[in-house]
């Protein structure tokens, strides 16, 4: 029935004030304000209508994308937006395109490495929107090992050039968002080449197609790398090849912030880290954990309300059925989701926190938590984006046979997001990343250099390889300092036996090698105990609104032992929890999922999403989910006749066995 709330009852029985909630998912009042506002006014314009787009042609969804994208940034513009209120216009524009990679990768790649002459000469236009530019770093042949690129920019004294040259064909820069259709300009990354020395990789701002009639430059090939993974889907975005034959830029065009080529073709390097020329990255992969949280949250709202709707078995004498969120399995592979979507979101405020404390200091030439900074952004991109990628998909199986549908929404979420486990660096190059930092700091204990930040808990290493779990009833599992020394106790144990064993390789590279399964194990497990930190931190510090703290507390716990429950290999082998403990933490949970069940369908609509956003028939805010799955049905192309195309030329001749006869 139309105008009616049919999930009312649930919405009823919540024990928390949802708009005190609302705040907290939005990190504050104001940027709740923003994003509702936004969210709204995208949801209310006929111009960001989504529903048609699966059954667009490539061209089609790629000419809608372009007419978005120029809407939103003439809204942008005509309305004097902020900045963060143009993000959250892209955000819930929900279709992928060239702007997330000029506002995401070019323009923060001339911040942090081009020169205040470069900055000021490129970023007024690109801040126009006058250039459009997009970050060609991966090549057909490497993505993952960054110094393995082969693309050449070798430095011409006579000319005061760089020519940028392809020698292979696996150096064709391969990938790139925007490239083969959009972008004016790039940011290149290629091997620095003068005097006949090769200096490594570093960045060139290159114009790749004319101002006047977007014509590839001469000595530039480009184009789309073709069709990716679902309809509509990402396939709205124009994910590029690029070919350089001796192309020529001027010597300015470098990104000369950190190293520098003079005239004469001296290369200096300056004396900050090389490894800051890959600053965008970082920045970018801790943007990436805040968007992990927001893609769990949009499905497990879906989920969540259908669970609510749907009923299934358990009628007595012909009464109502069981909604399928009563089923104790349903709770058990929802909860943790749902735990998970805020675990993320807290876990993404904090390194929102670290980023930008890193870049402040890194200004004031201090690097000293730059390594920590890589791990965190490397190792919490590669966990939220695999958890999350994992849970759509189980979403999708929560909702049953409808969520296959692609009007559930969750196909095209599954599709749009699982390249993010990818993008920006593989999960497991990541995680191999953060394993190395382990490695360090875990080799530096008794050097008197105590480890700081996410790692200070190694520096109670003497305590934590001996203590035993003081759990001795399902309430212990409730307090916090006994879950995180079960979590600190299990990655130090799982981290110093990685350590050891490397150490009976007489070479470390080759041990590095042998061990990288175990590695990455120990790396996650570093990485779910920052997580599991940062939202015990976060349920006890102040947090207002009747009721919210106890909702949030209850979620902490779950995330925390269902990450128990699931790695209690880990947990067991390490010795950090016995299994009587455990069964305890799974009796402790199902008490969590009885306490949150009330609250479900209130938790995920403090996500605060419109329907328009969800895009889900299954996730509708109302809870009409029947009659809308009819109409839905009933607007596909193929129910525009009732007898379909191809009836006379297949169906009939198969019927009356009437072929044309058959030649062999
Ligand atoms: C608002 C946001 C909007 C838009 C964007 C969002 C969505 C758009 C969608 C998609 C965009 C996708 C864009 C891309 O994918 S761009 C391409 C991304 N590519 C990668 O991520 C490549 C991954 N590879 C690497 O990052 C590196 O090569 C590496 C795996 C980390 C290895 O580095 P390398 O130098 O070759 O090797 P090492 O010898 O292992 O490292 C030396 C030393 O440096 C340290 N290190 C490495 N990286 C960093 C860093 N980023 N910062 C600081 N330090 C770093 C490394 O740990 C090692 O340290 P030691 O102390 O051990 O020497
Ligand atoms: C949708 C999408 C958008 C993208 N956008 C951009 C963009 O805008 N700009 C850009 O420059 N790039 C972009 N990329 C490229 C992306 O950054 C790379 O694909 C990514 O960094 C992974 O590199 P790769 O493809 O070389 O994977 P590979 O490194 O070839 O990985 C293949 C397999 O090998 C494994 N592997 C590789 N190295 C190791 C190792 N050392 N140890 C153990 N296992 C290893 C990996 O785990 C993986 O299983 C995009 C990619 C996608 C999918």
């Amino acid at each position: 029935m139309e105008g009616v709330d049919h999930l009312a009852d649930e919405r009823n029985k919540a024990e928390f004030n949802v708009d005190d909630m609302k705040i907290i998912w939005a990190g504050s009042r104001h940027a709740f304000d923003v994003s509702n506002r936004i969210s709204r006014f995208v949801a209310t314009d006929p111009v960001f209508e989504k529903s048609n787009r699966a059954l667009m042609t490539r061209k089609e969804l790629f000419k809608n994308t372009l007419k978005k994208s120029v809407y939103a940034w003439k809204i942008i513009k005509e309305l004097r937006l902020s900045d963060e209120e143009g993000i959250k216009l892209r955000i819930f524009m929900d279709q992928p395109g060239f702007l997330d990679l000029h506002w995401g990768m070019f323009v923060p790649a001339i911040k942090g490495q081009g020169t205040e002459e470069q900055q000021q000469k490129w970023l007024s236009l690109a801040n126009k929107m006058q250039i459009i530019g997009c970050y060609a770093q991966t090549e057909l042949g490497h993505g993952s090992n960054v110094q393995g690129l082969e693309t050449t920019a070798t430095f011409d004294p006579k000319t005061d050039q760089f020519i940028m040259h392809s020698p292979t064909q696996t150096s064709s820069k391969w990938w790139p968002g925007g490239l083969g259709k959009v972008s004016t300009h790039a940011v290149v990354y290629a091997r620095l080449i003068t005097n006949g020395k090769d200096h490594g990789v570093h960045g060139f701002i290159v114009q790749l197609r004319s101002l006047d009639d977007h014509s590839p430059l001469p000595g530039i090939t480009i184009g789309d790398i073709g069709m990716k993974f679902g309809n509509g889907a990402y396939n709205s975005m124009d994910n590029g090849f690029l070919m350089f034959n001796q192309f020529r830029i001027p010597r300015d065009q470098m990104l000369m912030r950190l190293s520098k080529v003079t005239r004469e073709g001296k290369y200096i390097a300056s004396d900050v880290p090389r490894q800051l020329v890959y600053g965008t990255m970082v920045s970018v992969r801790q943007t990436i954990v805040s968007k992990a949280s927001d893609a769990l949250a949009r499905a497990v709202c879906i989920a969540t309300r259908y669970s609510a709707v749907r009923r299934q078995f358990g009628s007595e004498n012909g009464g109502i059925e069981t909604q399928v969120i009563d089923y104790k399995t349903q709770q058990n592979r929802l909860f943790p989701l749902l735990a998970s979507a805020y675990a993320f979101r807290f876990v993404g405020e904090w390194l929102k926190w670290l980023y930008t404390d890193v870049t402040q200091r890194l200004e004031a030439s201090d690097f000293v938590t730059l390594p920590e900074a890589h791990a965190c952004t490397a190792g919490l991109k590669s966990m939220t984006t695999s958890a999350t990628s994992d849970g759509i998909e189980e979403c999708r199986k929560l909702c049953g046979g409808h969520g296959y549908l692609w009007c559930s929404g969750l196909p095209e979420l599954f599709a749009v997001y699982v390249p993010a486990c990818t993008y920006e660096g593989d999960n497991v190059v990541l995680q191999l990343q953060v394993a190395r930092f382990l490695m360090k700091t875990v080799s530096q204990l008794g050097s008197g250099k105590a480890p700081a930040g996410t790692t200070a808990y190694m520096g109670r290493a003497q305590h934590l390889l001996q203590c035993r779990s003081g759990v001795q009833k399902a309430e212990d599992w409730l307090n916090p300092s006994m879950v995180l020394e079960a979590f600190e106790s299990r990655a130090l144990r799982m981290a110093i036996t990685c350590a050891k064993n490397l150490s009976k390789f007489e070479n470390q590279e080759q041990g590095f090698s042998e061990l990288l399964a175990d590695l990455v194990e120990a790396a996650i497990a570093h990485c779910q105990l920052i997580v599991v930190s940062k939202f015990i931190a976060k349920i006890e510090g102040e947090i207002e609104g009747k009721g919210v703290k106890k909702q949030l507390k209850n979620l902490c716990y779950i995330y925390a032992l269902h990450l128990l429950h699931k790695h209690l290999g880990d947990f067991l082998s390490t010795n950090s929890v016995t299994p009587e403990q455990a069964s305890l933490a799974s009796h402790q949970l199902r008490s969590l999922y009885s306490q949150v069940r009330p609250n479900a369908v209130a938790l995920v609509d403090a996500f605060d999403y419109t329907d328009h956003y969800l895009g889900s028939v299954l996730g509708r805010y109302d809870g009409n989910v029947y009659p809308k799955l009819f109409e839905e049905a009933l607007k596909d192309p193929l129910n525009d006749s009732v007898v379909p195309d191809g009836y006379h030329e297949y169906i009939r001749p198969l019927i009356k066995q009437n072929f044309p006869s058959a030649k062999l």
